[in-house]
């Protein structure tokens, strides 16, 4: 059973605030890209990679990542969704795929192939998740609080986010619908979607601060050698 990876690495990085492109920034000697294809590697749970990539990029990372093997590189779209869906039509026949965010750049192995393991397993769709620590409101556009939701039911979603590829084919060829993860597109199918414990270690690299903490965690060994941290 075949299994591919798309890495969604075409985003500005506003956010972040560098000058490159946020997959490119520089983290810990290579770029977040470089870092987050080998972790699918090592994870010895891929067949392939699709990176989909601003596509101003695309021939210098054809001529960097996609010289090897098992990397093919494709240009993104506007949004997330739109640069998925051209990873998407270069996943070929693979059985289940897996969408990660380069920008998720330290998630461990382990996590990887317990994705995969899951889907192997049965589910059609996995992702991993944490506990919320900070209670959540919802506001209305003045900033009003408008309510309160149940601590308890709520999760924070990482990547990678793991499906057969039938079904999130079809989840994309159910039309052009804003969403923030591919789960919520596979959720509108009605098909379930199975959480596994994530790990604070997949966390996306998104502001400077987490910049910061990613470069701190790399010069520390023993963080990055944990087997797992606050899945439950
Ligand atoms: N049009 C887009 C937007 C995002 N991404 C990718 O999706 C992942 C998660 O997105 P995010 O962390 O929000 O990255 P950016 O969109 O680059 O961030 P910002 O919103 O701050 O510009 C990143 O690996 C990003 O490169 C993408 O491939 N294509
Ligand atoms: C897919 C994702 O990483 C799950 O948490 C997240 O929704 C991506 O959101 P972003 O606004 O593109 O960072």
């Amino acid at each position: 059973m075949a299994v591919v990876a798309l890495v969604p690495a075409a985003g500005r990085g506003v956010r972040l605030g560098e000058k490159l492109p946020k997959a490119f920034v520089e983290l810990g000697g290579c770029t977040m890209l470089a870092r987050a294809v080998d972790g699918l590697r090592k994870s010895g749970a891929i067949d392939r990679v699709v990176v989909i990539v601003p596509p101003e990029l695309v021939e210098s990372v054809v001529a960097d990542l996609g010289r090897a093997a098992d990397v093919d590189v494709v240009g993104g779209g506007a949004e997330r969704t739109d640069s998925v869906r051209a990873g998407l039509s270069a996943a070929g026949d693979a059985d289940f795929v897996l969408v990660h965010d380069a920008a998720r750049a330290l998630t461990p192995p382990a996590l990887i192939a317990r994705v995969v393991d899951t889907l192997r397993a049965g589910s059609s769709a996995v992702i991993p998740v944490l506990p919320v620590t900070d209670t959540i409101k919802s506001v209305d556009v003045l900033g009003a609080v408008t309510g309160t939701p149940l601590r308890s039911e709520l999760r924070a979603v990482q990547t990678p986010q793991g499906f057969s590829t039938d079904v999130l084919r079809s989840a994309y060829d159910a039309g052009d619908v804003a969403a923030t993860d591919d789960a919520a597109l596979v959720e509108r199918l009605g098909v379930s979607v199975q959480t596994i414990p994530g790990d604070a270690l997949a966390f996306k690299i998104t502001t400077p601060l987490d910049l910061v903490l990613a470069r701190a965690l790399l010069s520390s060994e023993t963080a990055l050698s944990a087997d797992s941290q606050d899945g439950n």
